[in-house]
């Protein structure tokens, strides 16, 4: 355990009506200051690569892994983003880390992007899938170019990332780690069929290989956050926003916190005995309710949906 001197995370209520909330997200100073249940060297001498580390959970993870002692590698396709991370982490830490420009979607550029972490930190020990995204639609109406822009990113790119990682493994012959970053798909997800198509299938695919490549000492394993209050809420109309957290129990939306000491815990030794398993973040939405982000259509009543 470590800073114990430091106050619990606040826990943000849309009803608290707390101004300082942050509406889309952790800002710089939040992640800064969290407090972590963490040993402050668990991660010590380990490489961690996160994808779309320019904001959000990636941001937070970055961060947080820094904080524990890795090497840290981010990407994502807009540098200015990836750059805000870099300059949070040497102001707040004092740590450099490696940033590299990287669209998931091009194998091309994610085999570049292992090679470049692999000849600047002399291996990777921790993979975290974690960029993606979608846009709310109805799916009768997605266009062809909007659902293959969906697929390609959450499914594909996180595939490129998982076997150009894996190949090294193999042929360097040593241990590798992947957390993939899907979403809460247990009740399916209206207006977001894509990403759940998508999700579903990062998930059967890392059981699959958590099978497949533990020959390797390769674990894979998927964490499933529910509604975690990000700068992606830009996707979604302000009216949906008021209604998400109605989709669990607990009535509240999750931090990117939340999910960046999961994929901590994942990429630490405590977790050397899990693989092909999907880890859910989200106050009990699975059991609760179902979102829909562009507004609920008249068939529905309001039983059990946001
Ligand atoms: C996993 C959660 C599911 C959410 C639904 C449940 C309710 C949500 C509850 C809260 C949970 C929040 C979950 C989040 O994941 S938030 C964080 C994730 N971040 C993002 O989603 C932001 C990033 N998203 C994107 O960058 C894009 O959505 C996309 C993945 C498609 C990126 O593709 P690309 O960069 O190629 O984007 P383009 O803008 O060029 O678009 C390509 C085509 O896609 C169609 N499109 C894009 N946006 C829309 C839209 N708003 N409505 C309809 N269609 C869209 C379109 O065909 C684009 O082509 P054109 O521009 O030529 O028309
Ligand atoms: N927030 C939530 O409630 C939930 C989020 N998720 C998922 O969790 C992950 C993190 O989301 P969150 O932090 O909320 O959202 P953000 O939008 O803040 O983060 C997503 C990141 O992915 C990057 N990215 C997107 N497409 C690509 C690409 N083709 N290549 C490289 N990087 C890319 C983006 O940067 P750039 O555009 O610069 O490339 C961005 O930094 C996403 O996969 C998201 O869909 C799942 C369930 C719920």
């Amino acid at each position: 355990m470590s800073n114990s001197n430091v106050p619990p995370p606040k826990i943000f209520k849309p009803e608290d009506g707390d101004p300082g909330r942050p509406k889309r997200g952790m800002d710089e100073d939040a992640i800064k200051t969290q407090p972590t249940i963490f040993r402050e060297d668990l991660l010590e001498g380990k490489t961690v690569l996160i994808s779309g580390a320019g904001s959000g959970m990636g941001k937070a993870t970055a961060y947080l892994a820094a904080k524990l002692g890795a090497n840290v590698a981010i990407c994502g396709r807009t540098m200015e983003k990836l750059d805000s991370t870099v300059e949070m982490i040497r102001d707040g830490l004092g740590k450099e880390i490696l940033s590299v420009q990287t669209n998931i979607r091009s194998p091309e550029e994610v085999e570049d992007l292992i090679g470049t972490v692999h000849d600047h930190f002399g291996g990777l020990d921790t993979l975290v899938n974690n960029a993606g995204g979608q846009f709310p639609q109805d799916a009768i109406d997605f266009s062809r170019k909007g659902w293959l822009a969906v697929i390609d990113t959450n499914l594909n790119g996180t595939w490129w990332m998982m076997q150009e990682a894996a190949k090294r493994w193999r042929a360097d012959g040593k241990p590798g780690n992947i957390v993939n970053i899907v979403a809460n798909i247990e009740r399916g997800m209206p207006q977001a069929a894509h990403t759940c198509a998508a999700r579903a299938g990062v998930i059967y695919l890392s059981k699959t290989l958590a099978t497949e490549w533990a020959q390797w000492d390769v674990r894979v394993n998927c964490i499933g956050p529910g509604v975690i209050e990000t700068e992606g809420f830009r996707m979604y109309p302000e009216e949906a926003l008021k209604r998400f957290h109605k989709a669990n129990p607990m009535k509240m939306r999750g931090n990117a916190w939340d999910v960046a000491e999961m994929i901590a815990y994942l990429a630490s030794p405590a977790a050397r005995f899990i693989n092909g398993d999907l880890i859910i973040i989200d106050g009990g939405q699975a059991q609760w309710g179902v979102i829909w982000p562009a507004g609920m259509p008249d068939y529905f009543n309001e039983s059990g949906a946001a």
